[in-house]
């Protein structure tokens, strides 16, 4: 099932009551009367009975052109601006007009789903980095807590113990008020979700209030969508004002963080793990322990992250505060945080590694700053080579990429550079900016990476993993960390997602490299 068609069994309103909210012009306020409103979508294809169709303004074309094919499988009525209206003129179904649709669609799906988020407890998470993460740290220590969670990001959409595989990191507005609608009928109390810049940008989020928003950091990523990292920063900003939240925690490691606690409109507690001045600070110790220490050396809570990598425990701690934002005491935080979580394809360890072969880890790293924290973080557990394995996406901000290969080369011993998802560019050409950033980090004196060409990705994994050895002389185990691609289960090449995953090509090149090494 798509999250998409997650609906609450009751809901609706009345159009007129909807569009007396909105002080909205419909076309026939006759035809109007009496007709109720059971859910929204502002895709056609998604459409229900009872549905309200919101023909939106689109980067590549306007909603409008697919109002009836929105009628067709039910829609009762369509909203949209005075462009799509004036395209929709004798339709059968009354048609509201607003100037920006979009900006009160939140408002709409709030209110037709009976504004779920106000009865839920609702934690988002920004940045560039670590939201997956964060959010799975908060989501499971909330339920060893024991609250009745929900989960919205990247991975997957979790009510209870129901999952169903998520297409985007943030939901569009209309389905993020259902799939809230859902979690309160299931009797779901704390909701932890990832909020994207696309989302706060294009008003995905809009109607749900935050009793805490965190930021995890800022680096580049998505410039292709948003025109400077000022404007990305922007973005991810209006999380943290008194519309969209009414606390914050913020990581102040990178200076975007510094920025935005000092520009944050709501109140926010600070935190640094890099030993600068904050509300709270860490103080790392063995295996992943660290101390928390509030700046007046009042409050100090024990805690480990079980994930590894020092950004791991920013992580973390980040995850921590917001607990205790939401409530929790010292005591009740390191309890809840002791369980370990299980963040899928995030420093997924694939094989431990050992005599009978090499150590294999999926990790998710597809911006320069996570490549460089993923290879940093597994070289001082790895005994023998570092061999990362390497691509970035198409159709995505290919300013990034050089920058990737760079990281790669500057921490890896061999950097095997592959397709991620090539998207509709031709993958060689994306392979070689990957390799030239990788190559020029070589020549300048900065790294001494061995840099191949490894190809599409199943023989680039399988290259990888028949390089890898394991010294008998001294133990020595060589890591191979593929990254880029986490938790998916497919491959987009040229509109068609054809089924992969990274873990299960490791496994597949473990077994292959075993019974290459049997046949010697
Ligand atoms: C760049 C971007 O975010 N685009 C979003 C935008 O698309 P658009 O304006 O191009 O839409 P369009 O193709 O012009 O179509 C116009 C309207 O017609 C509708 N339509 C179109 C075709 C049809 O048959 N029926 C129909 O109803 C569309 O739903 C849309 O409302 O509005 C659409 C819905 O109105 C979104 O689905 C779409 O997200 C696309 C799918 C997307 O891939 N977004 C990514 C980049 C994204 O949001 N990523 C973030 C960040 C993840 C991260 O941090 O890594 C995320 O939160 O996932
Ligand atoms: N706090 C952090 N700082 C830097 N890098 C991090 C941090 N947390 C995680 N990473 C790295 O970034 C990768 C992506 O992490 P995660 O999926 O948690 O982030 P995300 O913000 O959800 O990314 P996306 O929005 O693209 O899904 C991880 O696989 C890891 O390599």
């Amino acid at each position: 099932m798509s999250p998409a068609l997650l609906r609450p069994a009751t809901s609706g309103v009345l159009l007129n009551d909807l569009t007396a909210r909105l002080g909205a012009e419909v076309s026939s306020p006759e035809a109007a009367s009496g007709v109720r409103v059971a859910g929204v979508s502002l895709d056609s294809r998604a459409v229900l009975e009872g549905d309200l169709y919101a023909a939106l303004p689109g980067f590549n074309t306007h909603g409008a052109a697919f109002a009836g094919d929105a009628i067709r499988l039910g829609a009762v009525a369509v909203l949209t601006d005075p462009a799509g209206a004036a395209r929709l003129s004798g339709v059968e179904v009354p048609v509201v007009v607003v100037a920006q649709p979009r900006e009160v669609l939140g408002a709409v799906a709030a209110q037709v789903y009976g504004d779920p988020s106000a009865r839920l407890t609702m934690v988002g998470v920004t940045g560039t980095n670590g939201k997956t993460t964060t959010a799975y740290l908060v989501e499971s220590a909330l339920r060893a807590h024991g609250r009745r969670t929900g989960l919205i990001g990247t991975v997957e959409t979790r009510i209870g113990d129901e999952r169903v595989e998520s297409v985007r990191t943030t939901p569009e507005a209309t389905d993020l008020h259902a799939i809230l609608g859902v979690m309160v009928e299931r009797g779901v109390d704390a909701c932890v979700m990832e909020v994207s810049s696309h989302a706060l940008s294009l008003h995905r989020v809009d109607g749900v209030v935050y009793d805490v928003a965190l930021f995890t950091n800022l680096s580049q990523d998505h410039l292709d969508f948003h025109d400077s990292m000022d404007d990305y920063y922007r973005a991810k900003a209006t999380l943290f004002t008194r519309a969209r939240a009414r606390a914050g925690v913020v990581c102040i490691d990178d200076a975007w963080g510094l920025r935005l606690a000092s520009e944050s409109e709501i109140p926010v507690t600070t935190l640094g793990t890099v030993g600068q001045r904050a509300d709270w600070t860490v103080e790392a110790g063995d295996g992943g322990r660290f101390a928390l220490r509030d700046a007046a050396g009042m409050r100090e809570l024990g805690l480990v992250s079980h994930l590894p990598g020092t950004f791991n425990i920013a992580n973390t701690a980040l995850a921590a505060l917001a607990l205790l934002s939401l409530g929790l005491d010292e005591t009740e935080v390191e309890a809840a945080m002791a369980v370990p979580p299980d963040v899928p394809g995030r420093m997924e360890v694939v094989a431990a590694g050992g005599a009978g072969g090499p150590r294999c880890i999926v990790d998710f790293a597809h911006t320069p700053d996570a490549v460089d924290a993923a290879l940093a973080a597994l070289r001082p557990s790895t005994t023998g080579r570092l061999i990362a394995v390497i691509g970035a996406g198409g159709d995505r901000d290919r300013g990034k990429r050089p920058g990737m290969g760079a990281a790669a080369a500057r921490h890896a011993d061999v950097v095997v550079v592959t397709d991620d998802n090539p998207r509709s560019e031709d993958a060689a050409e994306i392979r070689a900016a990957v390799m030239a950033g990788a190559r020029q980090a070589v020549e300048s004196g900065n790294a001494t990476a061995q840099v191949v060409d490894g190809g599409p990705r199943s023989g680039a994994i399988a290259e990888a993993v028949a390089m890898a050895v394991v010294d008998a002389s001294d133990g020595a185990v060589d890591t191979v960390v593929v990254l880029g691609k986490g938790h998916e289960k497919g491959q987009e090449i040229h509109g068609v997602k054809h089924p992969f995953d990274d873990r299960d090509a490791l496994r597949a090149a473990l077994s292959a490299a075993t019974t290459t090494e049997d046949r010697r």
